[in-house]
């Protein structure tokens, strides 16, 4: 039996323009979940450190029971207590999946210990299904570019690992939660939106699996979920503008916002950087920019025993 296991989880950007709730890329940008068994007579404790602890050590606690309660019904078992501690390393509430990473560690922890396996299927069909949409924990649990799509009954996804491409984040110091950023969106698109991003969409995906980037400022746009938010985010056309003009392959909301990632050449990225952080400014507005690799691997188990995959 296991009695400790340390995981740690990427984060990611999700939709990367036309592709709403299906294409996620894993970034190189990690927090760590150590879960460790604890006596029975003892009561299970969460600890967080990192970025935004403060705000977890308050409110982490109903996310991390939420998720525990659902792996204890999902497989039918009681969790012995445990000693969860958290080390964050991604921005929360910025559009890059924190909530998704922390879904996929806390679940990658319980797996392992519980059932001394590593099943990814099921891992991200209950992450999944906590999450709601499959983009983002697809990527923090398996790496690389995504895509993803799910239903009541089946989940499918394939992964590729892009070459030459830097990811240029601005993330905004002020927050956007996902559930805020979703009630935004319509129920219902036009025809002529739905046509414009099945094409767009089509075209990223091809761009991305084949290594051709010629198309790819081409196919970073979307109808479906960035028009409806831009009004919760500071900076988003200006920021947008200054990183075409400084020669990114294009930009786009990150997950539900507020941060804005562009894709560029990795001899681009610190001039696009530069111009995305100068657009900020000159808007008088709070933000952090990060030239970030994309992560080839989702999870990374850490621990010296056997672990079935
Ligand atoms: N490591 C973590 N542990 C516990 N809860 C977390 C953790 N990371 C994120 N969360 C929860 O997820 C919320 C942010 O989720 P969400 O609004 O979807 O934004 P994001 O784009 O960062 O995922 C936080 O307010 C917090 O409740
Ligand atoms: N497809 C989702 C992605 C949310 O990602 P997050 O990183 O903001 O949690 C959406 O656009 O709502």
């Amino acid at each position: 039996m296991i009695n400790r296991v340390t995981v740690s989880v990427p984060a990611s950007t999700a939709n990367l323009g036309p592709g709403f709730d299906a294409f996620g890329l894993a970034l190189d940008m990690r927090s760590t979940y150590t879960v460790e068994i604890l006596p029975a007579e003892e009561k299970w404790s969460v600890h967080f450190e990192g970025m935004g602890a403060d705000v977890l050590n308050e409110k982490g606690f109903k996310f991390v029971s939420e998720v525990m309660d659902y792996f204890e019904r999902a497989e039918s078992v009681h969790l012995p207590p445990l000693s969860i501690n958290v080390h964050t390393g991604i921005p929360l509430t910025r559009g890059l999946g924190s909530s998704a990473s922390a879904i996929v560690g806390l679940l990658s922890c319980f797996e392992v210990l519980m059932n001394t396996q590593f099943d990814t299927g099921k891992i991200l069909k209950y992450a999944i299904a906590i999450e709601g949409h499959p983009d983002n924990v697809t990527a923090s649990l398996v790496g690389g570019f995504t895509i993803a799509s799910s239903d009541k009954s089946e989940v499918a996804y394939m992964k590729v690992v892009p070459q030459n491409l830097k990811v240029v984040v601005t993330v905004p110091s002020s927050f956007l939660s996902t559930k805020k950023a979703r009630a935004c969106l319509p129920d219902m698109y036009a025809r002529k939106d739905a046509v414009f991003n099945i094409g767009r969409a089509s075209m990223l995906s091809a761009c991305i699996f084949s290594g051709n980037y010629d198309l790819l400022s081409f196919a970073l746009h979307d109808r479906l979920h960035e028009h409806y938010r831009e009004k919760l985010v500071t900076g988003f056309r200006e920021v947008s503008h200054a990183a075409d003009r400084a020669g990114a392959y294009g930009s786009f909301l990150s997950g539900a916002g507020p941060s804005i990632a562009a894709l560029a050449e990795p001899a681009k990225a610190e001039k696009v950087a530069k111009a995305m952080q100068k657009a900020m400014i000159e808007l008088d507005a709070g933000a952090e920019t990060f030239i970030l690799d994309i992560s080839a691997q989702g999870v990374i188990l850490q621990t010296s025993e056997d672990v079935k995959a």
